[in-house]
């Protein structure tokens, strides 16, 4: 079973207009509400894909009610804990350009940490455990480390999403799986990635300290993945973008459903960039019919083994 865990989700308030101007009223009339937070957006891709999964986390207020109710119209399977703050809204505005405000992570307590942490000392050995998302200051680096070790002694699968100093300190509990996307990457590393050959050698280094696969997504450019003894780049397909919220996590859920029935990687890396090109595509997330559309036209490159 898979459990995705998403410490801040939100409502992603995308609205799209022609010109966006900062300092005036816009106005719009295309307006979705999604749930969001990136481990939500891998349950729901999951889901397209004919997977089941729980989807973990902290939710509270109206819009953490909306956000439940969403997943269960759609046959998804939560267990949040209740919060006393509500949960945030997101705002993503498309124009000529993608503009993202993100608010801040609910404030988590003790109680509610032990909580989750006992939840995830419930999963079973070769259950999966994504935890994906900003991960808010508020709850100490030590209870982050403490969901991975738990997951190590019984033997679920870790999956690494987020970023920043969490993406810093959780690297070091060697995943089974990280997205970085490339700023990520570089985050690491305090560096800037400009081109794909940077990008393989600082996922190298990611597979040298234990870390079994390593994808790098670039965006447009597509992305890498990086192994114990293999690397392959995989280029983006052409099409046109509608809304790129989302496609890195349908690139790990399309790699997670992949690699869970069929255990090849390749095949896993091809169908997850399949899956992130297929929502950067479409103003929702992708379903398995665009994710199909699309997994012919992936080429794979060895770039070494
Ligand atoms: N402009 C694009 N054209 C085609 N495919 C794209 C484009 N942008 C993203 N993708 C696809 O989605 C994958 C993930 O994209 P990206 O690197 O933007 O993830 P991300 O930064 O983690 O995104 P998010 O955090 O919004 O989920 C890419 O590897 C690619 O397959
Ligand atoms: O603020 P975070 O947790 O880093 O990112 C949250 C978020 O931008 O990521 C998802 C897309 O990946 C959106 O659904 C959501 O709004």
């Amino acid at each position: 079973m898979i459990y995705t865990c998403t410490i801040t989700p939100s409502i992603d308030y995308t609205t799209y207009l022609t010109e966006f101007r900062t300092g005036k009223l816009n106005r719009t009339n295309e307006v979705y509400y999604y749930p969001g937070g990136k481990g939500i957006n891998v349950s729901r891709v999951l889901q397209r894909l004919g997977i089941k999964s729980t989807v973990l986390g902290f939710a509270g207020g109206f819009t953490g009610d909306y956000i439940k109710q969403f997943l269960h119209n759609e046959q998804i399977e939560t267990d949040f804990i209740a919060t006393q703050d509500i949960t945030r809204i997101n705002v993503k505005i498309k124009s000529e350009e993608e503009t993202e405000l993100n608010g801040p992570g609910p404030s988590i307590n003790h109680e509610q940490q032990r909580e989750l942490l006992s939840k995830v000392k419930a999963l079973q050995v070769n259950d999966w455990f994504v935890l994906a998302g900003s991960l808010p200051n508020s709850i100490p680096k030590a209870f982050y480390q403490a969901l991975s070790a738990v997951c190590h002694k019984n033997g679920v699968h870790f999956v690494l999403d987020t970023s920043g100093t969490a993406l810093k300190d959780l690297v070091q509990t060697k995943p089974f799986l990280v997205k970085p996307n490339q700023q990520e990457l570089g985050g690491l590393f305090d560096t800037k990635i400009k081109t794909k050959e940077e990008a393989l050698f600082y996922a190298k280094k990611l597979t040298e300290d234990g870390i079994r696969h390593v994808i790098v997504s670039m965006g447009g450019e597509g992305a890498l993945l990086v192994t114990k003894d293999q690397a392959f780049s995989a280029k983006a397909p052409n099409g046109t973008v509608v809304n790129t919220v989302g496609a890195g996590d349908s690139l790990v859920s399309g790699f997670l459903a992949s690699y869970i029935q069929y255990k090849d990687v390749k095949e896993a890396f091809r169908y997850g960039v399949a899956s992130g090109s297929a929502t950067a595509f479409r103003t929702d997330l992708c379903n398995k019919g665009s994710v199909e559309s699309l997994v012919s036209e992936i080429r794979i490159n060895l770039l070494h083994e």
